[in-house]
């Protein structure tokens, strides 16, 4: 029986992005809230991107280490359906913003050893849902979205008690692969289907979406 597969683009910038995204399929849109990130979108531009999205489209805010300042004008500003925690985010952290906002809390977990593996199960008893991303290189100027895959034997075969999603270097190449090691059935990418950093290429984001359904 074919799996139900949902797809999450993320670090997207233009309300055309968001149009194609559901356009293809895609499940969840991710707007980047970090700074540093070539795919950072301020406010005004991801309340755009929000509202022009259809119903049943989900949208992700993906915010590191954000405080509630932050958070507050966040989800004043911007209509959302979850955020995603990519930073060092606490396990009371996690309780924190979900009891705050109301919205359900994805928190990425980075992953590239057997000894990441107890944080998975630690924030699936707090978290709605869990990223299971490449650890970054210590020198990384970025926490995600740096195109690296980690080894997906690590967490063949296991399971968790909460949804969750398997992001890290997917490519329209790699994705079969992907879900066939992991047995994923969420995906998270970003890298992979841009043209320049920051600007989405929307051949490889339909294109994507039809290899991850397939
Ligand atoms: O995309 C970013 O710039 C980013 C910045 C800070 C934290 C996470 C970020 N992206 C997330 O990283 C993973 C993997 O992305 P990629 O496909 O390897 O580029 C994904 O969850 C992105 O949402």
């Amino acid at each position: 029986m074919p799996k139900d597969i949902k797809v999450k683009l993320c670090g997207l910038t233009r309300p055309e992005d968001v149009a194609v995204a559901a356009e293809a399929g895609a499940a969840y849109v991710g707007f980047v809230f970090f700074p540093k990130s070539p795919r950072y979108v301020s406010l005004p531009q991801a309340r755009n991107m929000a509202l022009s999205a259809p119903i049943g489209l989900a949208k992700v805010a993906l915010v590191v280490n954000a405080d509630n300042a932050t958070l507050d004008s966040l989800t004043d500003q911007v209509p959302l359906d979850m955020l995603q925690l990519h930073g060092h985010e606490s396990p009371d952290r996690v309780l924190e913003v979900k009891k705050r906002y109301g919205l359900p809390v994805m928190k990425a977990v980075g992953v590239a050893d057997e000894t990441d593996l107890a944080a998975i199960d630690t924030y699936s008893e707090v978290a709605d849902q869990i990223l299971l991303d490449t650890k970054p290189p210590k020198d990384a100027t970025r926490p995600g979205g740096n195109a690296v895959a980690f080894d997906w034997n690590l967490i063949a075969g296991r399971r968790w008690s909460v949804p969750w999603m398997l992001a890290g270097g997917l490519t329209v190449d790699n994705v079969a692969e992907a879900i066939q090691r992991t047995g994923a059935n969420q995906l998270d990418l970003s890298s992979a289907l841009e043209s320049a950093p920051g600007v989405k290429d929307h051949a490889k984001m339909r294109a994507f979406v039809k290899a991850a359904l397939a």
